[in-house]
């Protein structure tokens, strides 16, 4: 059994973690921590936890987390990783980091982010956790960057397509739209019910801070730069990410060589699943499971590729990637704690 700390654990990325981790085999949540929280039980926060579990929640101090765990999830919002996690890595932690701040270089975090980078070192020793494509790196991590809600869905949406060098790279435009979860559990007005509820938005268009992330990654597949347009949306539901993809195909893939091309790239990859011709990835289908549903339609009049991509963001966008990332850096079944099906209607 491997000692586990949810730093962070009062938010909602936190419960996630603590809802998956409480039937995880090989791990036990020995330590919480918050801010405003700290000093209470977690489950005078969250009376649904009352019988899982009677943590106080503590404050953030490296050493103390230390003495109580062997791993740490990082579940805070962007700009504290990096006064936390190498108080950490020296104590002999493994570290998952869920927030923004690993996963980018010090330029494009400053730009993007409008916040101090982590020091360099911190940085450079991060690898970028998106299960089904870095497995192997993974296996090796000390430090996770555990990638952001909408790069996952995006990603692996696209990346089969790009390392097989199937779409003009300059084709693509990513439509996005999330749950209202997605912003956390910290009370803002645009998180506000009348707000919300209703409605529909596009925001932080062509500013959003999960381009960089998303362009970097598709750029390293490629072993070229890749540059997208990216348009997040807000949807009045709890949980959920739908991202709506578009690429055009090159000369010679049909729509039989793409379905071919998604189905061998995720052969074996327990929680991808590649819908069948004709039929399409919703958010409902995937709700409270680590799954990504991917559908895919090829219009032959314009040769425009359609990529539909849907996940949990609470889980296979955090809280379950994060988890997957500790199976496969523990040498666990990469499964471990998240076989549930997906919760429905
Ligand atoms: N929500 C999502 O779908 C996704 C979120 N993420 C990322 O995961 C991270 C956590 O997100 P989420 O759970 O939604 O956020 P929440 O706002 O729901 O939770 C934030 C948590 O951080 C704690 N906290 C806030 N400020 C401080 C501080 N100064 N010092 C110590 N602890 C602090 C809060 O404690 P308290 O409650 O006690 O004040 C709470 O436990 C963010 O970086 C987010 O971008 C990534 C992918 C998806
Ligand atoms: C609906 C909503 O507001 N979603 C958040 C996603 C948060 C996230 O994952 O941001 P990090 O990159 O900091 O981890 C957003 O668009 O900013």
């Amino acid at each position: 059994m491997i000692r586990a700390a949810v730093v962070g654990a009062s938010g909602y990325t936190g419960i996630e973690l603590l809802r998956l981790l409480q039937r995880h085999p090989q791990v036990q949540v020995t330590c919480m921590t918050g801010d405003s929280s700290a000093g209470k039980d977690i489950q005078s926060i969250y009376p649904h936890l009352q019988g899982f579990y009677g943590n106080r929640i503590e404050t953030v101090d490296p050493d103390a987390i230390a003495e109580q765990a062997d791993v740490a999830f990082i579940a805070l919002p962007s700009g504290h990783a990096g006064g936390i996690v190498p108080g950490l890595l020296k104590n002999g932690l493994r570290v998952i980091d869920l927030g923004g701040d690993l996963r980018l270089p010090a330029d494009l975090y400053e730009t993007w982010y409008g916040k101090k980078p982590v020091p360099a070192e911190v940085q450079n020793e991060a690898v970028y956790g998106l299960s089904e494509w870095y497995r192997e790196e993974i296996k090796e991590a000390k430090l996770i960057a555990n990638p952001g809600c909408f790069p996952t869905a995006t990603l692996l949406a696209l990346l089969p397509l790009i390392q097989a060098a199937a779409v003009e790279k300059d084709s693509i435009i990513v439509d996005a739209k999330s749950g209202v979860s997605g912003a956390g559990r910290t009370a803002s007005l645009g998180s506000l019910f009348a707000e919300v509820n209703e409605n529909f938005k596009a925001y932080r268009v062509n500013q959003h801070q999960h381009t960089p992330e998303i362009e970097m990654q598709l750029s390293r597949i490629a072993g070229e730069k890749v540059i997208m347009t990216f348009t997040p949306h807000l949807v009045p539901m709890n949980r959920g990410i739908l991202a709506t993809c578009y690429a055009k195909v090159k000369a010679g893939w049909t729509q039989s060589k793409l379905f071919d091309l998604y189905r061998s790239t995720y052969e074996g990859k327990p929680f991808v699943r590649i819908r069948p011709e004709g039929n399409y990835p919703q958010t409902k289908e995937v709700a409270g499971s680590n799954l990504c549903d991917i559908g895919l339609s090829l219009d032959h009049r314009t040769g425009r590729l359609t990529v539909l991509s849907a996940i949990d963001n609470l889980v296979k966008g955090a809280s379950g990637q994060a988890i997957q990332n500790l199976n496969i850096m523990m040498g666990f079944e990469e499964t471990s704690g998240l076989t549930a099906v997906p919760l429905y209607p």
